[in-house]
């Protein structure tokens, strides 16, 4: 379908609507997957503890960009996996390094998590 560049700018807010609602679904998908169930159930776990040991406002902020972060990164990992599976179903190096790739930037950013929930609660024991 042609769209000249007019049409492309013009604030549409069915599309805008349409867009939520695609990403709407993406979140009901992300929960259907075990990894991301197991982050999120993480996220819940150390909530309840923030609420616990009464974090300060600044403390919560870090808490919940920590949270947020570790599960958009395990949903962006899990769909370069199905981009990869979608292109190739054989043996394939460059295969192997998208997926390992993805998998290590989640499994940095989920050591850092670690790390910054030991600097947030250690202190409150
Ligand atoms: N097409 C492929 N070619 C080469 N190696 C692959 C291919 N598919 C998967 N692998 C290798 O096998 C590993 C496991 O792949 P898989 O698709 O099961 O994902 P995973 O890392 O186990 O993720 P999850 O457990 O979240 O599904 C990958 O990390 C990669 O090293």
């Amino acid at each position: 379908m042609r769209m000249d560049l007019k049409d492309n700018q013009t604030f549409n807010a069915k599309r805008l609507f349409s867009s939520f609602r695609f990403a709407g679904n993406g979140l009901k998908l992300a929960l259907l997957e075990p990894n991301i169930r197991v982050h999120a159930a993480a996220g819940i776990f150390v909530s309840a503890a923030g609420f616990i040991f009464g974090l300060t406002r600044i403390e919560w902020c870090v808490l919940l960009l920590t949270i947020a972060c570790v599960i958009a990164l395990e949903m962006v990992n899990t769909a370069i996996e199905k981009t990869v599976d979608l292109v190739t179903e054989e043996y394939r190096p460059l295969a192997k390094m998208a997926k390992d790739l993805a998998a290590g930037a989640v499994l940095i950013f989920a050591c850092a998590a670690i790390i910054i929930g030991c600097i947030l609660f250690i202190p409150k024991f």
